[in-house]
């Protein structure tokens, strides 16, 4: 098998879900996600040894963090269980990051699988894989360094994130980097539709193993393909997967990833932005519970569903009408589309008596709403109190002019409220050139 092909680096960006939380759950709605300009960066290459010394080891490194280094052996499973990974300890400590291992697991077996399907020959060799974030993943108050990727004094579960889907970025990158460095081009090929399939379908498949849940995925779709409308996949198309490891796990994973049962959608053409608009995330430092939202709001939804669907319909409509809005680039109306998405969204927090548009959040989005060269805004995903979505005139003055605001509000209220630096962008995943990480390799 023509293993370890040079280095490579593979970048996937974070998430905003614009409008269709909750409701992208279910495939009889749809979500308007867009891709951030913060990515999440993975460099796979070699392990050199000296002549004669076989190694079995695929060593992870997350720089920017203190005590993140983990380091993995692998075996091939008996009875095709696929590709076991098990985590070395190094130090006198070990922790572990569920998200990495997972990946490296579903990863290595499907490239394992994929290859013996083919006959060729070779085993996985070792590998070493680098992670580098961009800051605005992470709350960085005590951060060093100003460069693109900061170093933090702390370790990854010491510093805050800020909600951009760090996990789902990392995944995919790190899947699509493992393919890419294992796989001939003529196998696998990054920039190819059916290459972003595979790497989709992967990438979902480890993710929702890794989180233990299924989601709706829309974190997923916008790492592998950017800003996009998505349509959920059917959750059963991951029900039959055993633990990596278990009999028969390389056989159904490569029969799941390869499968023609995905029902996903995803149009990349869904959501854009007219030039001169730009999205920018506003983080509100205090963070929510997501998980207990959407377990609330579901209980809701099945109680009286008569009522719950019209409602859902209605928000949905308003939600195209928001994606259309911003597809003419009728910027005239954005104001009031984006009033009619929250009022509804309101109105549903309500009833559901779950905080997605909380009181505190519907002053803030009313008072930088009002301000020139402001669109409006929406709490992003599942809501809460921790971040906006803002849609705003991409110039200084209007930058200038919401930091102002920001800092002002945070004086008088006692809140901490700040722009973050990213902002929407279309693309989805792609290579990178190597000079890109200079001096973290
Ligand atoms: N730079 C990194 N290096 C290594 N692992 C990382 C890195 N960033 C994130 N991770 C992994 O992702 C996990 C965080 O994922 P989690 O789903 O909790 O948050 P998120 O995806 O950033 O947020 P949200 O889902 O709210 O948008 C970490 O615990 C770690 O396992
Ligand atoms: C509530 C939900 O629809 C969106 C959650 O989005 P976020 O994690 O708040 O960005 C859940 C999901 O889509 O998986």
């Amino acid at each position: 098998m023509p293993t370890a092909n040079a280095s490579v680096a593979v970048s996937a960006p974070g998430k905003v879900l614009l409008a269709g939380g909750y409701l992208v759950l279910d495939r009889s709605y749809t979500g308007l996600v867009l891709g951030l300009s913060a990515r999440i960066n993975v460099v796979a290459g070699e392990i050199l040894t000296e002549e004669g010394v076989q190694l079995n080891e695929i060593v992870v490194d997350s720089p920017q963090f203190q005590e993140a280094q983990w380091r993995y052996g692998y075996h091939l499973a008996p009875e095709r269980g696929g590709i076991k990974v098990t985590q070395l300890q190094v130090g006198p400590t070990i922790s572990a990051n569920p998200f990495v291992e997972t990946t490296l697991s579903y990863a290595l077996t499907y490239i394992d699988a994929v290859v013996s399907s083919k006959k060729t020959h070779g085993a996985i060799k070792s590998s070493r894989i680098i992670i580098l974030a961009d800051n605005d993943y992470y709350s960085h108050s005590h951060a060093s360094s100003s460069g693109r990727f900061a170093k933090f004094p702390v370790t990854l579960k010491g510093a805050n994130k800020t909600g951009l889907g760090s996990s789902a970025a990392l995944v995919t990158s790190l899947t699509a980097s493992l393919l890419t460095h294992y796989l001939p081009a003529t196998i696998f090929d990054l920039s190819s539709k059916q290459g972003k399939q595979t790497l989709h379908n992967l990438a979902q498949a480890a993710h929702c193993a890794a989180q233990g849940k299924v989601g709706s995925g829309f974190d997923v779709a916008a790492a592998v393909y950017g800003s996009c409308t998505y349509r959920r996949f059917s959750p059963s198309i991951l029900n039959a997967l055993p633990e990596p490891g278990a009999p028969g796990f390389s056989d159904k994973l490569l029969a799941v990833v390869d499968g023609e049962q995905w029902d996903v959608e995803v149009e990349d053409d869904g959501v854009t932005l007219p030039p001169g608009l730009v999205l920018r995330m506003c983080d509100v430092d205090c963070g929510s519970q997501t998980v207990g939202m959407v377990k609330k709001v579901l209980s809701w939804r099945s109680q009286d569903e008569q009522h719950s669907t019209a409602l859902w319909n209605d928000l949905q409509s308003k939600n195209e009408d928001l994606a259309a809005t911003l597809k003419a680039g009728a910027l005239d109306q954005l104001p009031g589309k984006l009033s009619q998405v929250r009022e509804l969204i309101r109105q549903m927090g309500r009833e559901s008596d779950v905080p997605i548009e909380p009181d505190t959040q519907t002053e803030l989005l009313d008072a930088v709403s009002a301000l020139e060269g402001v669109y409006g805004g929406v709490v992003p995903g599942a809501g809460g109190y921790d971040a906006l979505a803002l849609l705003m005139r991409d110039d200084d003055q209007t930058l200038a002019r919401v930091q102002d605001f920001l800092a002002t509000w945070s004086r008088d209220k006692d809140a901490k409220v700040k722009l973050l630096g990213v902002k929407g962008e279309m693309e989805g995943v792609r290579q990178e050139s190597l000079d890109v990480y200079d001096g973290w390799l």
